[in-house]
């Protein structure tokens, strides 16, 4: 069975990109590429990290009105990534347009609440209540429009599942034990995550940044 582990390459470099692409793809279950890859390197930087031979989760959180995220998704036409984000704050028209948008072999995913984001930040911006609260909401929301999942913390993970048992289930800003939180407020370690339902892990600054990604990654996945 292949590894849940997604790891995040967060890099604009398609050269270490691909460095880090080669270390690690004996040991990882899918590479994610986010917004300052695709907008470096675009079409031409997938096709080559396609070359890896795993399945691509291309995370560019699309989040405007239907018309454009329809469009921007046929855009991707041609790479078909198996994982699409877009944020679920877009409302239940840009997810039903996005979906139907999207090739029959990709997961259309939609970004509840920011693993980043704590209930003062949601304060902050409005939203009332705790985290949990507003990733049910989202998760019913993107359940109803037709998504295949959603992408939340591993503190809510359990929760969204109960209410979605064949939802998939996307959970990043997860830490290795004693591990450093960088940016990441809402963070279980990786076996918490998957006992508590996830589909798959997005896994990036552990392995990413460690001296050797390649035995970083085989040591999450020995954990699992
Ligand atoms: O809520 C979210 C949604 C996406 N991400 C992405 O996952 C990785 C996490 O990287 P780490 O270095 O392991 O923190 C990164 O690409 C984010 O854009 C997220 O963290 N939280």
């Amino acid at each position: 069975m292949s590894s849940p582990i997604y790891v995040a390459i967060d890099t604009p470099d398609l050269a270490k990109a691909q460095e880090l692409a080669q270390r690690v793809h004996n040991h990882v279950g899918g590479l994610k590429l986010g917004l300052e890859f695709f907008c470096a390197n675009g079409h031409h930087g997938v096709r080559e990290m396609m070359k890896f031979d795993l399945p691509i989760f291309l995370d560019l959180k699309l989040h405007d009105i239907p018309n454009t995220v329809a469009k921007a998704v046929q855009s991707l036409n041609g790479l078909e990534p198996a994982v699409l984000t877009v944020h679920a704050a877009g409302g239940r028209a840009m997810l039903e347009d996005a979906k139907a948008a999207a090739g029959i072999h990709t997961k259309v995913v939609a970004v509840t609440v920011l693993t980043s984001l704590d209930n003062s930040d949601l304060t902050d911006i409005g939203v009332g209540g705790k985290a949990e609260d507003q990733v049910a909401r989202l998760a019913d929301l993107a359940r109803s429009a037709g998504l295949d999942g959603i992408v939340c913390s591993g503190e809510e993970v359990a929760m969204a599942k109960r209410a979605w048992p064949d939802g998939f289930f996307v959970v990043p800003g997860v830490r290795p034990a004693g591990g450093a939180m960088g940016d990441q407020k809402r963070a279980v370690t990786p076996r918490e995550a998957l006992d508590r339902g996830a589909s798959i892990l997005v896994v990036g600054r552990p392995i990413s940044l460690a001296d050797d990604p390649d035995l970083a990654a085989r040591e999450i996945e020995a954990t699992l």
